[in-house]
Formats: C-alpha cells, structure tokens, sequence
C-alpha cells in the first residue's frame, strides 16, 4: 500500500478508515495464512517494487502490439533476474508459488508476461513428470532462465479431450530417438503461452507409438529454436496464433512438427518409460498421473481467483467511498454511492467471496500437499476425491471471480469502462481462467462423476470420503429442516447438493432400464449433473470457508472474529437468497423463514458498512500492484484520472493531422 501523507488522502476515505472498528492486520495475517506469509510477502514487495516504480515510461495500454510484446519480454528479463537473485534467497523454490511473487509480477505487468507459463507449467511439469535424473539435468538450466519453456497440449482441433489429441511421438530404436509429427492442420498445438516467439523449449503432449503400439499421450521435452540465434530448427513452424481478448503479451502460440526427432531421454519418464529396444514400462500406479500439472494449476487457480477478486473488490469499494451521486433527500448532500445498499448488494458479496475463496484455496493446498504426500509412498486412493475436488473448486470460483469482478466494473459505472481504472483488463485476464486448464462445463462433469459414484456407494451404505461423507445423510430422502443458523444453512445447502446428486443418479437408473444405453442416459442428464455439481461445489465452500473462519478467529479479537463471522454469514445467506427455488424444493424453508432471511441480509449489509473500506484495506495492495485511477490507497480518483488521460497520446497535439488529411477537405467538399 503507498500511503503517502495523510494530508494527501480524500476526505470521505479519511473518514472510512477512523470508522473502522477491528485490527486490519490481523484480517491480513489471515488471508495470507499467517503472520509469517505477510512478512515474507512485504519483503519480496519491497525487493521487487524498488525498481518496478520505475519500469515502465508509456502506459502499457498505449503501445501497439508489437511494442507491448517487447516492452513485456523487456521487463519479463528484469523481473527474472529480480526472481533469480533476490526472491529465491528469500524463500528458496517456495517462491515460485508464493503470494509475493504472483503480487510483485502485477506490479511489473498490466496484461501477462510471456515468461508466466514458464514459471506457472513448465517447471511445474518437469518437477512433476521428470524422474530425479531428468530433473537434475532440466531444472536448474529452467531456473537459471538458460532455457525458457513453455507447455503445448492444446491443439487446433482439441483442448479438452486429451486423449483425441493427435501429434504423435513415434519411437525409433535405431537412433534411440521419438520423431514428432502433425499429421494435420487440427493437430498444430495451439495456445500455448510464451510458445510464439519467446520459448526456445516446449513441453510438447503426444501420442506415444512403440513397436507399432499406441500408448496414448505423454509428455515430452521438445528444443524448439537455436539458443543462439533463436531461429526454429527445421521441421519446427511456430508462431503467434493472433490478437486475444486479453493475453496479449503472453505470447499464446502454435507449433507443428514436420517428421522432428528429439532424443529417447527427453520423453518425461517418471511416469512412464521407453526402454532403448523400444519396451514400453509403465511406472505409475494411476493412469491419470500425466494429467498431474493440471491438477496441480487447478488447485493454484481457486487463489488465484480469489487473488483477482480481491483487487476488484478494493478499487470498486474505495471508488464506492469517495464517489458521490444523486440527492435521495432533498436539500441534502450527495450521499458516498457507498451509503446505497444497492452498491452494499453488489459489493460486499465480492469481499466475501474473495475472503470465502482465499479460505478455501489455501484448505485445497493443504489437501494437495497430503495428497502429494500419500501419493510418494505409492497411495494413490485419494486422487479421485482430490480431481473431483480440485475440477469444481476450479470451475467454480474462475466462474464467480469473473463474474464479480464485472459487476465490480458496473458499481463504478463510466470510469469503470476506463482501462485506467484496471478493471476491463482484470476481467478480460480472469474471464480467460474460467475456460483454461479445463473449461467449466467439462470441470464440473468430471466431478459429477465421482458424485454419482459416492451416491450409490451411500445408498448402498458404504463408507464415504469426507468430502461427500454429508451424502450419506441424505440417503433418507427426506426434507431437511430448515433452520437460519449457520451450520442449518449450510446443512440445507448440503441437502440440495444431495437431493440433485440423487435426482441424477435415478434419471440415469430409468434410462438405462428403459433401455438407453450409460452413456446416453449419462448426456441426457448433463444439464442436471452440471447443476448438481454446482450445489456441491457451493455447500463446500461454504462448510469450508465457515470452518477456517472459526479456526482462524479462534484466538483473534473479538471485533475481528465478528467482522469475519459477519461476512461469512453474508456469503452464506447470499446463496440461500439465490437459491430459494433449490431450498424451497429441498428443505422445509416458508414463506416467513425466506422474508426473515431477506431482512437478515440487509442487516449484515447496514452492519458490515463501517468496516467496507477497512476490509478492502485489509487485502493490503500496493497501489503499485492495483494499477487503478479509482481504487489508489489515497483516493485521489478525479486527479489521477485527469493525469492518465493527459498521458493518451491523443492529447500529445492539439490538432490530429487527420484533421487537415480529411475533416477539413471533407467539409470543403474536396474529399
Ligand atoms: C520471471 C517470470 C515472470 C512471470 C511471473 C509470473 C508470476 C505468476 C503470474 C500469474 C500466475 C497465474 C497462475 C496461472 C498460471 C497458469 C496459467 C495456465 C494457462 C493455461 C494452461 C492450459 O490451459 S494447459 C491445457 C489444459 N487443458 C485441460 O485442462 C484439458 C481438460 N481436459 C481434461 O483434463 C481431460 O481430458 C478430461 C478430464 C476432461 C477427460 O480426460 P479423459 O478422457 O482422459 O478421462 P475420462 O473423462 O474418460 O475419465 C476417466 C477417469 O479418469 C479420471 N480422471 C480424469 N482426469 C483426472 C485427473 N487429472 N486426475 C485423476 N483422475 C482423473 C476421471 O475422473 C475418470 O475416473 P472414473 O473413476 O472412471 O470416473
Ligand atoms: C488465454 C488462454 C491460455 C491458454 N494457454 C494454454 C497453454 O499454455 N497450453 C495449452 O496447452 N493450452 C492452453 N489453453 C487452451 C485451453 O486449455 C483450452 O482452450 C481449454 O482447455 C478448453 O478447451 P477447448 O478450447 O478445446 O474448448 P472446447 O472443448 O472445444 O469447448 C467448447 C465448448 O464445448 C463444450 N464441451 C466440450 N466438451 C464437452 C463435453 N464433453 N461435454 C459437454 N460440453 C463439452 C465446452 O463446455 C465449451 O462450451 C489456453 C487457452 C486460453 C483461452
């Protein structure tokens, strides 16, 4: 946060903050999973943001594509060494994923820097899929930025069905070499970011052929371009697949093999291994562990998303406190937009879904680290609840963040729409994470799968996995009594997940009794299955995000514990408002109970009004990371607006030549 004097700071914001009634600090220590993360994530901001202040002369947003391109591999190098030299030393390898990391690379790039997918898939992958050997030999030269990577599954013709992906890696035992090839237009991998012009390596995804046989997909290693000259070596195309809706320094490019051979030891063997006579050994206990990297981004991507949210959320509730419009009472000043409990609607459920996902992100990492654990000594068993969990946490909160961070550009309404104010750029950056590593639609399939499965293991009386373990309640078929108190809601949440999950599973059980084949029966009943994954999805983010809550408050003060128990029961009472079709088909939820709920959130939102600005302030964004004219610490909105638009090189003349080129001859009559 640059606080500057405080002379400096809008009056209204002066105002919010002396209203703020809880210890905002210690809101921050829980957000960024304690005392420690906070310390260490201001430390990696005051290395980083020393010379970020200074790193770039012209707004992004103002150059065109190609100097946008050069200016983002410019910075990507200062950055990379600012990672290399003083980051790691700070944390070690835990940089990479760390909060003060993904915050300074903000403060560095508006749009994305076409390292990202070296850094966010490429180590990741050779950590994940590379025997210690292969590391050993990779990693290092990755870290060091002697290579960079990038990581091309997606083709033209395929991205969420892997296993219709059609390059293919064709093993010759005579010189212990895989020649890659695509066979046709649709097999040319595509998207991949950093692969245009930037990585001279790729992790390439291909079906894998041995002694005539077809294996299926395996990922490789693949040297794309000379080190030296950075020219494509033959039987390499590559290049940028064209301008984007956001992404656009990120480099997203295609790539096509012409019959390219790469070494045996560069097909990633942890998992799996060709022996030099061409002997296929199959390593892994799971077959799905090459889909590791992922499940791996998957789980990163619910704080990510929560990450995004929570910039929205400041620079819309800050804008909310210092913007003032219209005269509801005559002869009275114009309210703060922040006093309409309309703004309140729009805005704190944003907070609370920020705090609700971030919660429930890190409960996810602790998840994936046990898993990871059990996963070393051979114990595969928990990957499907950890898939399953991983797909709809995913969907779901890619889903909501960019959502709200839309509706966080509407509560800010014109000077939303400036790309000054971040907020266009943010949503067309998150909107883009709902469809990749996993579109939404198909994320939430791949759990309803693992949810009809549990459903029947619980009518059948089976033990459950304590992430369907509420299944086994609801077996009883029974409406759940509704009651408003939290761990009411959220069993009444649970019994609409239930009731969905059963409705399913019984529409498939008809079909195929009446003679629809499984996997017919299973396509008529997506639209159910996508909703019931839905509901499972939000009850457990809300047993989640309700459980830290009373963790982490536990020995916190009690003003904090009460701010943060406010904001859970809003999120909570939120999605019962949304769904009282579900609740009223599902639990014994009246009439009464819906308008008392209605009047129970109105008060959380007159409650939570005093601590709005204290709770954005306890996200604690530097304006270097927020890049916002309306969301700055110091409220200085209508200033740094004006100061942006001089910077537009439209105001760099007074008179355009285009003027004298055509409006003046067009008036003259002589165009
Ligand atoms: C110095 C540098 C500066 C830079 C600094 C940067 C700092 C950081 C800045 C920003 C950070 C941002 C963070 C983001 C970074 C990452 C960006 C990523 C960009 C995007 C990358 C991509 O998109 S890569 C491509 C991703 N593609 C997909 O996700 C494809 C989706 N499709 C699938 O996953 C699969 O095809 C499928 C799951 C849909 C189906 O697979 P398949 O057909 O094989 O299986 P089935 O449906 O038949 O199911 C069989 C069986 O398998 C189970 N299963 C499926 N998947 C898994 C799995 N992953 N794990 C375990 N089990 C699995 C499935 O459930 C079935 O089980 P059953 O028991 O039979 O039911
Ligand atoms: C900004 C960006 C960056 C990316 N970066 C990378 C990268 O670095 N590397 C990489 O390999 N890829 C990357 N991708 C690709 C990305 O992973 C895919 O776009 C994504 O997985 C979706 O696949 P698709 O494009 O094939 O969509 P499709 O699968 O064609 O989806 C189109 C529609 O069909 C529906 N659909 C598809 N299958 C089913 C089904 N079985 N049941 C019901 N509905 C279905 C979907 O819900 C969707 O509505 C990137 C994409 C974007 C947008």
């Amino acid at each position: 946060m640059t606080k500057g004097t405080q002379a400096d700071v809008n009056p209204d914001l002066k105002k919010e903050r002396l209203k703020c009634n809880f210890n905002i600090q210690e809101v921050t220590f829980i957000i960024d999973g304690g005392k420690d993360k906070t310390l260490q994530r201001k430390k990696i901001e005051d290395v980083a943001l020393n010379i970020a202040a200074s790193i770039d002369e012209v707004p992004e947003e103002c150059l065109n594509l190609k100097e946008r391109y050069d200016n983002a591999v410019r910075k990507s190098c200062v950055y990379s060494n600012i990672v290399k030299n003083e980051l790691l030393e700070i944390t070690g390898l835990e940089a990479l994923g760390s909060p003060g990391l993904r915050r300074t690379a903000d403060a560095f790039f508006k749009d994305v820097s076409p390292f990202m997918l070296h850094l966010g898939m490429f180590v990741p992958t050779i950590i994940g899929q590379c025997t210690p050997e292969q590391q050993a030999h990779w990693l290092p030269k990755a870290l060091e930025m002697q290579i960079i990577g990038a990581y091309a599954q997606t083709e033209l013709g395929h991205g969420t069905f892997i296993r219709g992906l059609e390059t293919t890696a064709t093993y010759d035992p005579a010189t212990e070499e895989f020649v890659l090839h695509s066979p046709t237009l649709t097999s040319t991998k595509w998207w991949a970011g950093g692969l245009g012009n930037t990585a001279n390596h790729c992790i390439v995804v291909a079906q894998l052929y041995t002694k005539g046989q077809c294996h299926g997909t395996h990922p490789f290693i693949v040297p794309i371009r000379d080190l030296d000259t950075h020219e494509p070596f033959p039987g390499v195309k590559v290049g940028d697949v064209g301008i984007r809706m956001g992404f656009n320094t990120a480099d997203n490019g295609f790539l096509r093999f012409n019959q390219y051979r790469i070494p045996r030891e560069n097909m990633m063997m942890k998992n799996a291994k060709v022996m030099k006579d061409g002997t296929y050994v199959k390593v892994a206990r799971h077959e799905k562990l090459t889909y590791g990297t992922m499940v791996f981004v998957r789980v990163t991507l619910v704080m990510e998303a929560a990450f995004n949210l929570a910039k929205a959320a400041t620079i819309a509730v800050r804008y909310s406190a210092v913007r003032r419009q219209s005269q509801p009472k005559p002869g009275e000043p114009e309210p703060q937009i922040l006093d309409y409990p309309t703004q309140q609607h729009k805005l704190f459920i944003c907070i609370a879904t920020a705090h609700a996902l971030q919660l429930t992100g890190l409960w996810l990492w602790r998840t994936f680290e046990a898993v990871l654990a059990d996963m070393r000594k051979g114990d595969t068993d928990s990957l499907p609840e950890l898939h399953a969990l991983s797909s709809c946490l995913k969907a779901v909160s890619t889903s909501d963040s960019a959502a709200l961070i839309e509706q966080c550009r509407f509560a800010c309404g014109g000077h939303g729409y400036m790309l000054s104010s971040n907020l266009p750029l943010l949503y067309s950056f998150v909107t883009a994470t709902r469809t990749y590593e996993g579109d939404y639609t198909v994320l939430l399939l791949q759990t309803a799968r693992f949810l009809v499965k549990a459903w029947e293991q619980a009518e059948s009386g089976k033990v459950l996995t304590p992430t369907v373990a509420y299944l086994a309640c609801a077996a009883a078929k029974e409406k759940v009594v509704w009651s408003d108190s939290v761990d009411g809601m959220i069993r009444s949440f649970q019994a609409v997940a239930a009731g969905k999950i059963a409705a399913c599973a019984e529409n498939i059980k008809r079909l195929t009794k009446t003679g629809t084949s499984l996997e017919d029966a299973w396509q008529l009943s997506t639209v159910r299955l996508v909703a019931a994954s839905e509901a499972h999805c939000r009850a457990m983010i809300c047993q989640a995000y309700w459980h830290e809550v009373t963790r982490l408050t536990a020995s916190c003060s009690a003003s904090v514990k009460i701010v943060m128990e406010q904001l859970a029961t809003l999120y909570l009472v939120y999605w019962a408002l949304e769904t009282t079709g579900d609740l009223l088909r599902y639990s014994t939820i009246c009439e009464s109970e819906l308008n008392k709920l209605q009047l129970k959130y109105e008060e959380l939102l007159a409650l939570i009004r005093p601590n709005a600005v204290g709770l954005v302030d306890a996200f604690d964004f530097r304006d270097e990371i927020l890049h916002s004219t309306l969301g700055a610490y110091d409220g200085r909105v209508y200033e740094r607006l004006m100061e942006e638009a001089l910077k537009s090189p439209l105001n760099e003349t007074s008179v355009q030549s285009s003027f004298h080129k055509y409006i003046r001859p067009l008036a003259k009559g002589k165009l």
